[in-house]
């Protein structure tokens, strides 16, 4: 392209392509391209999209006071055609009133008291895939990951019994999911609903084989809570939630409630542990540090819901991981009339964006940023974390309804693999592919070494 860039904003700003704005940079690499805004440019910089006008910010305080003002000041970004599709109109795409209304339908689901029934679940589950695995074996993490996250939401969502419609559920949550982040980092976010595509064809075949299976799911709950029949998933509560003027939640919002949970507790959660095992892999000492912890709380045992609380090192680990490598690494939400930002005017229907991402590697907040270092979230460590620096799980309002499910698992998870296993990457390292979630290029590819060389990972 020969054209002639032209200087940003008076506020400054990086050159914009005409008609383009800044979309050739942000297209080809979205992380480096906040973090050179930032680092050209400073906490507060204007670039554009196509025709749209943007802010980035990368102060903590302005991110959490962006977070804040989402649903008064500021409107979530508007989502595509395939979120609508998959998601209907479930918590994550609501917004207003119908938004408040549903937060406060499906938020008692995932309270921490109820995130102690599902951690039996998780255990489970864990303990089943280790039982498969032979030390001197190679995986592929990311995959292992994946199934193991999958099978979690599956059975905290419908219950056990519902494992025999894992398969296809699984499966087309998987397809869908992959069209969701096609369609998130191409240029299919802006066509039409009605333009078709090939991705759009899957989408929409996947999400048809979901409405038959979850429909006949929410029967048979149905039909057992008729019957009196105690359960304890997350769709039995949510059956059992009602509204403030005592309705419950309609067949079609139980579909999206359960959906939106599934979509927005698994990839998360299984990226989340794939780039906690491939940091631990190259960090023998906070590795020890996470054998020991392990041997002297549970001892050989299972974890159960209360070690959680017992295991400092273990969610130091995940809390970590999820600061190198945020899952959601970029956050947008929409300035709406008299909206402002750290004291200055946001005129309205400016998009400001936030990105975890370069917040949390950021050598101001976090010293040597992208060092793998676990005792930063030691109670006494010498440079305190300033407030709204990590926030993987957003903030304010519309904040992770699944923040505690989703620490939780991670850390069991975690507890009861690394008692018997040592994921050893060697040299190798996956790169980082920023689609709907921060996903590794390709394979994660480990050899499993027994914890204690002697027993070969048996427990
Ligand atoms: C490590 C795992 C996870 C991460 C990093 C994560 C991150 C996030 C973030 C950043 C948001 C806010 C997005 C925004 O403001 O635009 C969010 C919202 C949400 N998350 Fe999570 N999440 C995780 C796990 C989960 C789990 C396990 C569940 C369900 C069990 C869940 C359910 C939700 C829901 C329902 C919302 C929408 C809340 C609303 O709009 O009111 N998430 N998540």
């Amino acid at each position: 392209m020969t054209a002639t860039l032209t200087p940003g904003t008076r506020s400054g700003g990086p050159r914009r392509w005409p008609l383009l704005g800044n979309l050739p940079a942000f297209a080809r690499d979205p992380l480096a391209f906040f973090e050179s805004l930032r680092d050209g440019y400073g906490d507060w910089v204007s670039w554009a999209l196509g025709p749209q006008r943007n802010i980035l910010v990368s102060r903590p305080e302005h991110a959490g006071e962006l977070l804040g003002a989402v649903e008064s000041t500021f409107r979530p970004t508007e989502l595509g055609w395939a979120f609508r599709q998959l998601l209907g109109n479930g918590v994550v795409v609501a917004t207003g009133d119908d938004w408040r209304r549903k937060r406060a339908l499906v938020q008692p689901a995932v309270r921490p008291r109820q995130v102690r029934s599902y951690a039996a679940t998780m255990v489970e589950c864990a303990d089943a895939l280790a039982g498969g695995w032979r030390a001197g074996q190679r995986i592929d993490v990311h995959r292992e990951m994946a199934g193991l996250t999958q099978r979690i939401a599956v059975r905290t969502l419908f219950g056990s019994d519902a494992a025999g419609r894992e398969a296809p559920i699984s499966t087309a949550m998987a397809t869908a999911q992959r069209e969701l982040g096609a369609e998130f980092r191409g240029l299919t976010l802006f066509l039409p609903p009605w333009v078709r595509t090939p991705g759009r064809r899957r989408m929409r075949e996947a999400v048809a084989v979901l409405d038959r299976e979850i429909e006949h799911v929410i029967r048979e709950h149905e039909a057992a809570s008729a019957a009196g029949a105690e359960r304890d998933d997350l769709l039995s509560r949510l059956l059992a939630a009602r509204d403030e003027t005592g309705g419950p939640l309609s067949r079609k919002e139980l579909r999206d409630e359960s959906i939106t949970l599934y979509i927005g507790g698994h990839e998360t959660t299984s990226t989340t542990l794939t780039w906690a095992w491939q940091l631990l892999s190259g960090a023998p000492a906070a590795r020890a540090r996470l054998t020991e912890e392990l041997d002297r709380v549970l001892g050989g045992r299972l974890p159960a819901y209360d070690d959680y609380a017992r295991l400092p090192w273990t969610r130091q680990v995940v809390k970590e991981a999820l600061r190198i490598y945020p899952p959601i690494w970029l956050i947008s939400a929409v300035a709406t009339e008299g909206a402002s930002l750290g004291g200055r005017a946001v005129p309205a229907g400016t998009s400001v964006w936030t990105s975890p991402w370069s917040v949390h590697r950021d050598a101001r907040w976090f010293p040597d940023p992208e060092a793998f270092r676990p005792e930063r979230w030691d109670a006494d460590a010498p440079h305190p974390v300033p407030e709204h620096a990590w926030f993987p799980f957003g903030g304010g309002p519309r904040a992770c309804l699944g923040a505690r499910f989703a620490l939780v698992e991670a850390a069991l998870v975690l507890a009861v693999l690394a008692q018997r296993f040592h994921l050893d990457s060697g040299s190798d390292r996956a790169g980082v592919f920023p689609g709907l979630t921060l996903q590794p290029t390709g394979p994660v590819l480990a050899t499993l070494r027994a914890a204690r060389p002697h027993d070969g990972g048996a427990r």
